[in-house]
């Protein structure tokens, strides 16, 4: 029996675990603050259980437009009659992370992984030290695995201070809706918090260092969110960067670098993620950090030292948690002498929580303009969908790539409420590698979003494709 020491508890680190165990290894997990990781306790979890508060205002906001209105007898429109109580809906988003981490830690002891609550730091490649509240325990260790994630990265002259400057595993304390939220960074973090508390009523700037937001995204998809959010009174300052953010009387003042300031009542700082590999005797173990100070590793998820493997936001790889989980995992198999293939990132699927939603899959267009993939593509508006009409959605497309040759289905993208269960269709064409045709063949509902994906596919049948529709 192999002892494996886990240090992280994470989607990385728990999947790891839980395979681990499976293959009959002696596992014990090390996490400093609770199970699930950041994902469950200050990141995926918190923000998606806010954001399905805020999807239902988005379509309050949409009831008037089909025909429903509220019966005040003031002929208010009905999303002007609700009224947010913020402390009870991150009272429960606090309360629902904190149940799914029981629930995970409850899971892993039941399997009989060991969990220690406290640090963990390499000493060597073969023991872990756990510092807890009783003191210091060695474990020996055949395997390790490190799952240790990423942090909030921040500006030196804007450091959170939990109350009016914060970052996003902050946003939870809020009992009160801001009067004027300052969001800084348009990368995913920063673009569904804007898109949330946009939808729950506040007056949201964004800043925005690029000239248009989500600049890692699919470029239809981000110009698609970013006139939703301009047309529905969001402020948008593109291609502006903070410098400074600091509490002035009972607000913030954002300072950008071309000297202009922004003032809110809030500012949420969401400048992007540092890997938490500093201090942990990684350099000292002889695994190799990147510039970045990633973990370097390979598609099995080998580190540079013998028998110490690297899975989630600290290896850089995709901060997904569906990456970081299969990175465990494949450690595992991989370590305790199981079948195990290399990490395949050509089927990643991924969803922004926006209103809209982008949900991706495959290859994407920037990799195929850039003349790396081959292929031919169709883009349907969601205004030519019968379904899209019924619901008053205009603003979306569905995307679909495949070979020019074989049309074989690589990528696609759907910008659409719930893209993020719409686009699993596409993601099981690309993993079987199914043709357009036999996507086509596939009967789909009318009237339904997803008869686009079967009519995107007909389009691509023989040599048709590459018809820019304009949204
Ligand atoms: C706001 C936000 C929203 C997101 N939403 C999504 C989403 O919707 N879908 C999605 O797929 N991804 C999402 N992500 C990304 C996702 O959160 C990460 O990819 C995922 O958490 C990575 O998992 P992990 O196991 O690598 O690390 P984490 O979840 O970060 O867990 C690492 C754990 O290791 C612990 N740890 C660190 N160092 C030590 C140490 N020395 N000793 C003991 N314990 C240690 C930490 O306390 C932490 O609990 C989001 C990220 C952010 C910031
Ligand atoms: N739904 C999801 O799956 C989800 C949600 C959130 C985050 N994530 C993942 O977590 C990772 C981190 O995302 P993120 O958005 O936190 O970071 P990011 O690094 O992707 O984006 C940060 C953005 O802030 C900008 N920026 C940096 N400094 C700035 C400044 N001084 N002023 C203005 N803008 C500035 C950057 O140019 C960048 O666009 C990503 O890989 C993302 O995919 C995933």
């Amino acid at each position: 029996m192999a002892d494996v020491v886990i240090i992280g508890g994470g989607p990385g680190g728990y999947e790891g675990a839980l395979v681990a165990r499976q293959l009959g290894g002696t596992v014990t997990l090390v996490e400093r603050r609770g199970l699930g990781g950041s994902a469950v306790l200050t990141d995926v979890v918190p923000s998606k259980t806010l954001i399905a508060t805020a999807e239902v205002m988005t379509e309050i906001r949409g009831a008037d437009a089909l025909g429903l209105h509220a019966d005040v007898g003031d002929g208010r429109p009905l999303a002007q009659t609700v009224t947010v109580d913020l402390g009870r809906v991150n009272d429960r988003v606090v309360e629902l992370a904190r149940r799914q981490s029981v629930d995970i830690a409850t899971r892993l002891r039941s399997e009989g992984i060991r969990i220690i609550r406290g640090s963990g730091r390499l000493d060597g490649t073969e023991c872990v030290i756990a510092t807890t509240e009783a003191g210091e325990e060695r474990l020996h260790a055949d395997i390790i695995l490190v799952a240790a994630g990423a942090r909030p990265r921040e500006l030196p002259d804007a450091l959170p201070d939990g109350e009016r400057i914060l970052n996003w595993t902050q946003m939870y304390t809020l009992r009160e809706l801001p009067r004027r939220l300052i969001v800084v960074g348009s990368g995913v973090t920063g673009a569904e918090f804007a898109s949330a508390y946009h939808a729950l009523g506040v007056d949201v700037v964004l800043v925005s260092s690029r000239h248009q937001v989500l600049p890692g995204e699919d470029d239809d998809a981000a110009r698609v969110l970013q006139a939703v959010f301009e047309n529905s009174g969001m402020t948008i300052l593109s291609r502006s960067r903070a410098v400074s953010a600091r509490r002035e009387g009972d607000g913030v003042v954002v300072t950008l670098a071309d000297g202009r300031t922004v003032e809110g009542s809030h500012v949420l700082m969401a400048v992007g993620a540092l890997p938490n590999t500093d201090g942990i005797g990684l350099v000292e173990a002889g695994v190799e950090l990147t510039a970045s100070g990633h973990i370097s590793v390979d598609k099995v998820s080998r580190t540079t030292a013998r028998g110490v493997y690297a899975a989630g936001d600290c290896t850089g790889v995709f901060a997904l948690a569906s990456v970081a989980a299969m990175q465990g995992r494949i450690a595992m198999w991989h370590s305790l002498g199981d079948a195990v293939g290399p990490l395949d990132l050509k089927s990643v699927s991924a969803n922004v929580f926006t209103a809209p939603q982008i949900a991706t899959v495959g290859a994407g267009q920037a990799e195929i303009d850039a003349g790396l993939t081959p292929a031919r593509a169709v883009m349907l508006p969601l205004r030519s969908n019968a379904r899209a009409k019924m619901q008053d959605l205009s603003a979306g497309f569905i995307k679909v790539f495949c070979l020019p040759t074989t049309g074989i289905v690589i990528g696609g993208v759907v910008v659409a409420p719930h893209a993020s269960e719409l686009i699993h269709v596409l993601a099981v064409a690309v993993q079987a590698k199914l043709t357009v045709d036999q996507l086509a063949q596939a009967f789909t509902i009318y009237p339904s979003l997803s008869g686009s994906i079967g009519e995107a596919a007909r389009r691509l049948h023989g040599q048709g494709g590459n018809e820019q529709v304009v949204h």
